[in-house]
């Protein structure tokens, strides 16, 4: 379905399919998704949603199909090229050095690094602002696994910032968070991705969030696309209860949607 024109494209999966060894998890994907948007990737457990985000960010090789970053094959280019327009925050990043807050973000810069190389002022500077853009200056001196797991997801958003890359991919960043932080990331990264004309693709669990959040969905079940396109259009009940295999309603209050299943209603 190609939504947009193809300059205005950041991203574009053509019949993407991805097996773990004999296990099939992606069949035949495709999307596009417009520069400057964020885009949420919906869909059940095991439905294929953090493999989709791996084969995004390079991790994993599809067996078959493409990525086209900007037009450029994203299996053409380099780790380190792919790095600098594509940023990943996995699920769960397992850091049990004691390194610094700083240094966190700092590592963010590591594609930019020489082998055996020292970080330049420039990196420093880079990391600094991707510090004081997410709000943690406070935290900058403070050893990264001493923090609660909310700091310790903004610091990885920092990093993120830090990579400088116009994509960001964020798996399930609202993992282990209390409901109110739930909120107060998602709002920042959100006004991080448009005050600075970033892309985002984000796995969420919450439908509410997602309409919340994002300009598109994809919806993932079984590991094919159910359905894909402009939030407002696609988060319709009937979409959602195909895609949870559960009958779910849809509350409409001033424009705001809040979606829940029907049987609690
Ligand atoms: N490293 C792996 N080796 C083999 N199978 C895997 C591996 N990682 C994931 N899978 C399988 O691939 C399928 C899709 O997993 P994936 O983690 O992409 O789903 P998901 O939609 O992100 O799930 P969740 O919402 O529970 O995080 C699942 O059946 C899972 O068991």
């Amino acid at each position: 379905m190609a939504l947009q024109k193809t300059k205005t494209l950041m991203i574009e999966a053509k019949e993407l399919n991805f097996s773990y060894f004999d296990t099939t998890v992606l069949k035949d994907i495709a999307f596009s998704i417009k520069k400057s948007s964020i885009c949420a990737i919906l869909g059940p457990n095991g439905s294929g949603k953090s493999t989709l985000l791996k084969v995004l960010d390079k991790l994993l090789k599809p067996q078959k199909g493409t990525v086209l970053i900007e037009n450029e094959n994203l299996d053409k280019l380099s780790l380190r090229m792919a790095a600098k327009k594509i940023a990943y925050l996995s699920q769960e990043t397992d850091i049990s050095f004691s390194f610094s807050v700083f240094d966190i973000v700092l590592a963010g810069r590591a594609h930019n690094v020489g082998y055996l190389s020292q970080p330049s002022r420039q990196d420093l500077e880079i990391a600094q602002k991707a510090i004081s853009l997410v709000g943690i200056d406070h935290l900058k001196n403070k050893i990264y696994t001493q923090l609660s797991g909310g700091q310790k997801r903004l610091v990885l958003i920092a990093q993120a910032l830090a990579q400088q890359a116009k994509i960001l991919l964020f798996d399930e960043p609202t993992n282990h968070l209390d409901f109110s932080n739930q909120y107060v990331i998602l709002n920042l990264i959100k006004n991080l991705i448009k005050n600075n004309h970033l892309t985002a693709i984000i796995t969420l669990h919450d439908p509410n969030l997602a309409v919340w959040f994002s300009d598109t969905i994809i919806m993932i079940k079984n590991g094919s696309l159910l359905n894909y396109g402009p939030t407002k259009t696609i988060m319709t009940a009937q979409n959602l209860s195909e895609l949870y295999d559960e009958k779910i309603t849809i509350l409409n209050n001033n424009n705001r949607l809040f979606i829940m299943l029907s049987e609690i209603v």
